[in-house]
């Protein structure tokens, strides 16, 4: 798939905007504050209705405005999809072939992007928290489903926390009730479970293609799920059920000293071994990168085969953070057949290295300078 165009209104520091993208590889150019990544940004918002810089949507809208619009014509191999985000004080709303969409999960997938920003170098050896945003945002990009049981999860979480509080302070006393919340927690949180064992197996068979071709066949890369629920090769659904329900009974006595819940996807994460080792614990910055790129790319090829499209690649300023082999092999995978906007503060550098003409564009305090096409 590809986007045709981009429309904003009154998104951070863009009063109005419309580009048109006719190449396969965009560029925006610019100094640093210039608004280069707020593009990137609202692509994808437009994509996935949030930011990847911040969960507070209200700092997408321009300051001392109302709302934020986004549209965008996402053309796919059979059909054009316009798509319509607005963000207001209140929430947001979206609209697909000018229709609004009362459930998110009838959005989100229309247009799929991989984003790679200098940060998610860090996937590697950052927090665990970070490892499971990164799988719940792509594998909600591929799965619907997906979505509405995390975000459900997510909502049980709470009121299980918050009823475990109000049980150790005596403000409740129904015990009952908490085994209700258990039951739900259980129910949505295995399907949970099971769906990230599923995109782990189906990232690690991409991911080590293109580790061991960027390390020349060197080294070997393995991706394990690690759960706070026992065994990391669960055969079903079924079986993740009844695990998770035998390590909530398990848990019981000390989730109601410490008013937590101890079990469950919030509390899991994933590791990287190279060869056999753990990367984050003994691996080099390099072999860490090397990881953390190979992870990236492979979503490319995840997200085609389960969706038949390629996603739209969103690049950062990463170039300028990787070393040639690596920026080399970033640069074969994206002179495909994949979409990519990137944003650089040195477009020499970038151009230089490039086989295809970009389509570029000159950014100036929220504005366009000039259209090299
Ligand atoms: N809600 C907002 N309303 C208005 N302006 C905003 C808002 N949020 C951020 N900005 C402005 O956007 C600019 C930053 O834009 P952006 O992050 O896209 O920079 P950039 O061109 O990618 O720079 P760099 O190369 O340093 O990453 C800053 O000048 C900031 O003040």
């Amino acid at each position: 798939m590809r986007l045709n165009n981009l429309h904003i209104r009154n998104f951070r520091n863009y009063d109005e905007l419309s580009l048109d993208f006719h190449k396969n590889v965009v560029i925006f150019m610019g100094e640093n504050a210039q608004g280069k990544t707020n593009l990137l940004e609202s692509i994808y918002a437009l994509a996935l209705t949030r930011s990847h810089r911040t969960n507070n949507e209200q700092e997408l809208i321009q300051w001392e405005k109302e709302q934020a619009f986004i549209k965008g014509n996402v053309q796919k191999e059979y059909t054009k999809v316009p798509l319509e985000l607005f963000l207001t004080k209140k929430g947001r709303k979206t609209k697909v072939n000018h229709m609004e969409q009362k459930k998110l999960s009838s959005y989100i997938g229309q247009l799929n992007v991989i984003l790679f920003a200098p940060e998610d170098l860090s996937l590697v050896k950052g927090s665990p928290q970070g490892r499971r945003k990164f799988l719940d945002m792509e594998i909600g990009q591929i799965d619907p489903v997906y979505l509405y049981e995390s975000a459900q999860y997510q909502k049980i979480l709470k009121q299980r926390n918050q009823y475990l509080k109000q049980l150790a302070e005596h403000k409740q006393t129904d015990e009952l009730y908490l085994d209700i919340l258990s039951e739900q927690l259980i129910d949505h949180g295995s399907k949970v479970l099971f769906a990230r064992q599923q995109f782990v197996k189906q990232l690690e068979y991409w991911a080590n293609q293109l580790h061991q071709k960027i390390s020349q066949s060197k080294e070997h890369l393995t991706i394990i799920y690690r759960s706070s629920i026992p065994g990391d090769h669960w055969a079903d659904e079924q079986t993740v059920k009844e695990t998770y329900a035998q390590e909530i009974e398990q848990v019981k006595g000390k989730e109601r000293l410490r008013q937590v819940t101890l079990a469950g996807p919030h509390r899991d994460d994933m590791s990287f071994l190279v060869n056999e080792k753990d990367v984050q614990t003994f691996g080099s910055q390099g072999q860490q990168r090397t990881t953390a790129l190979s992870v990236k790319l492979a979503e490319i090829d995840l997200i085609k085969e389960e969706t038949g499209e390629y996603p739209v690649l969103l690049l950062d300023d990463v170039m300028s953070e990787l070393d040639d082999s690596r920026q080399l092999h970033l640069l074969e995978t994206i002179e495909g057949k994949i979409q990519t906007f990137l944003t650089t503060t040195t477009l020499k550098q970038v151009k230089d290295k490039m086989s295809v003409e970009p389509e570029i564009f000159y950014i100036r305090q929220g504005q366009l300078e000039g259209e090299d096409v």
